[in-house]
């Protein structure tokens, strides 16, 4: 039983005047009155989405809560009362999924009494108006809904159409409270029970007697919404194929830099890792005057650029360390003999027979046993054995040491230490981390231009679909649902664009893997899948980007307040 105790409601002028009207629990009850009176401010108050000025509506004795629209109620408009994303199927049992109400099984029953079957997987836009005032008395009947507030619902159908739809909540009139504001008052003395006649904000009628009823509680059962975000996602997908577009690529360009940065830094260490002469030092003094050093893993260092490899007059020549434990070759073996040497693998390619000739103060016959793998750093080098040395001592500096180690290192400041292995990691390093630096700025940059074109468009779709959250809101969807609809939509968007990103980063790292001299020197690591070790920033990116998307998706419910809903659907109409 709907009553209304005291209402009373101005806009420019009086709608209501402290009305107190009881209407019965069930009954076809007609509302006519002169264009303006406030027919449709009255559904709009009787239905809890308008809260009168003054008084109350109570429903069996209680004050409407927020859930009265969505358990109780349908509403069933003049013009558009449907989601443009849904179905017909979809269309009809959002009432029942937004309240959580059981009773699905019921649709083919509905659906065949109404006669829209073959309309159940149309959309809205490829329906008539009566097939559309069908659909929506099909979703009060699965529902079963108590009250039905119908506003001119025959409004824009001709006149067979206009007594179908009559008789049609006529008989949902024996089992609900159907109210019906329409201006044409013979179509509704042909078929309602009552007519109420509103006047200078006075309801004129027959109020009923109080007869408050206990309404048993709907079997309850929950549904998830998220099918119907996708849904919505993929409706909107032409508006957003340009914006997933520019993220796309936006987003794989960052992963692809970052990528590049940190397979950068971890060839340069591997590098280092593996470098011959990693842990060679050459110390002299400041004033170059020679000098003796003794100890352990400590020789004068031989000068090589005496002479050169007859073959290869550009190539460096150095003497191995004592400890080569950390040397990885390609090839081959350690040289074990005075005239055995390594060669970088740089070289290996250009190398023609396995003899070469070193000219120093004569020819040396040097014989190539094996090849130094190389990572990042591509020296063409010719690496020979200590024993080499003891046989040319004549060649060996008296100013300049070569020091294995640090621990062996002298700690006097007159000595001038050098590590040319170790000075070129801070030259690349000093790379990266301009590289890094200029990433970062591009990075902030550009996310911030991509978030700022990603709000206008959201901004934009959420404008355009104001009306369609109006009319979710009087399907009974509550504030905090819509929220949640928004953000699942944004993280739809968001996980979409994510997913794409990674894949297409991942197709530019299998593309490059295919340049195989480039992939040698620049070892790119590119781990999409969130597998090794780089695999948790992914997963933060993922999930960051995931959630700003979600966020600023959801920032869309700002265009539909909750008291403005009313004043949304009136600009409809
Ligand atoms: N939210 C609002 N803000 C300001 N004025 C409003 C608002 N809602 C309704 N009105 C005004 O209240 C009056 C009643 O409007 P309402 O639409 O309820 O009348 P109606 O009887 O349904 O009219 P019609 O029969 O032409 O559809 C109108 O003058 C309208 O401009």
């Amino acid at each position: 039983m709907l009553e209304m105790r005291h209402v009373s409601q101005r806009f420019e002028k009086d709608i209501l005047i402290d009305q107190s009207y009881i209407f019965p629990s069930i009954g076809f009850i007609g509302i006519v009155g002169a264009s303006g009176c406030g027919k449709t401010t009255l559904l709009y108050i009787l239905s809890g989405l308008l809260k009168p000025d003054q008084g109350e509506i109570y429903f069996n004795n209680v004050p409407l809560d927020q859930d009265f629209l969505a358990k109780h109620v349908t509403f069933i408009r003049q013009n558009n009362d449907m989601i443009a994303s849904l179905n017909v199927e979809d269309n009809i049992e959002i009432g029942c999924k937004i309240a959580n109400l059981s009773g699905l099984e019921k649709l083919p029953g509905i659906v065949y009494q109404l006669d829209i079957k073959r309309c159940l997987k149309k959309y809205p836009s490829a329906l008539s108006v009566g097939q559309r005032k069908r659909v929506s008395i099909a979703r009060s009947l699965l529902k079963a809904s108590d009250v039905i507030l119908c506003d001119e619902p025959t409004g824009a159908l001709h006149q067979e159409a206009g007594h179908e739809v009559m008789q049609m909540l006529k008989k949902a009139s024996s089992q609900a409270l159907v109210l019906i504001v329409s201006h044409d008052e013979d179509l509704l003395k042909t078929y309602c029970d009552e007519i109420v006649i509103l006047e200078n904000g006075r309801l004129k009628g027959t109020t009923h007697e109080a007869h408050y009823e206990i309404i048993p509680e709907r079997k309850k059962k929950h549904y998830s919404l998220l099918p119907y975000a996708i849904k919505e996602v993929m409706f909107r997908a032409k508006r957003l194929i340009s914006l997933i577009c520019f993220q796309i690529i936006l987003l794989s360009c960052l992963l692809f830099m970052v990528e590049g940065l940190h397979g950068l830094n971890f060839a340069i260490n591997q590098s280092v890792e593996h470098a011959p002469l990693k842990n060679v030092y050459l110390v002299s003094r400041k004033d170059q005057e020679d000098f003796r050093l003794t100890g352990s893993h400590i020789r004068p260092h031989f000068q090589s650029e005496y002479g050169t490899i007859s073959q290869f007059p550009e190539t460096m020549i150095d003497v191995l360390p004592e400890n080569h434990r950390h040397i990885v070759l390609k090839s081959g073996r350690m040289p074990e003999k005075e005239n055995e040497c390594l060669i970088s693998s740089s070289l290996e390619s250009k190398l023609k027979k396995k003899n070469v000739t070193y000219m120093l103060d004569k020819a040396i016959s040097l014989q190539v046993v094996g090849v130094v793998q190389e990572y990042f750093f591509r020296h063409p080098t010719f690496y020979l054995p200590d024993q080499f040395t003891n046989q040319h001592q004549e060649y060996l500096s008296s100013s300049i040491y070569e020091v294995e180690g640090k621990v062996n290192l002298p700690k006097d400041s007159q000595y001038v230490v050098t590590n040319d292995v170790l000075q070129e990691k801070e030259n690349y390093e000093e790379l990266v981390r301009m590289g890094k630096l200029v990433g970062s700025l591009f990075i902030v940059i550009s996310l911030f231009t991509s978030l700022s074109l990603m709000k206008i468009v959201f901004q934009s779709i959420a404008l355009a679909r104001k009306l369609e959250n109006a009319i979710l809101m009087t399907l009974g969807m509550k504030f905090r649902q819509l929220i949640i609809r928004f953000f699942e939509e944004g993280m739809i968007i968001g996980t979409l664009i994510i997913l794409m990103s990674y894949l297409c980063c991942y197709g530019i790292r299998e593309y490059i893997h295919t340049m195989t001299d480039f992939i040698k020197t620049y070892h790119f690591q590119l781990t999409p899948f969130v597998i090794f070790y780089n695999g948790d920033f992914y997963l933060a990116v993922a999930f960051i980007y995931i959630l700003l998307v979600g966020i600023m998706d959801a920032r869309g419910i700002r265009y539909v307040k909750k008291n403005e809903i009313v004043d949304i659907l009136r600009e409809e109409d």
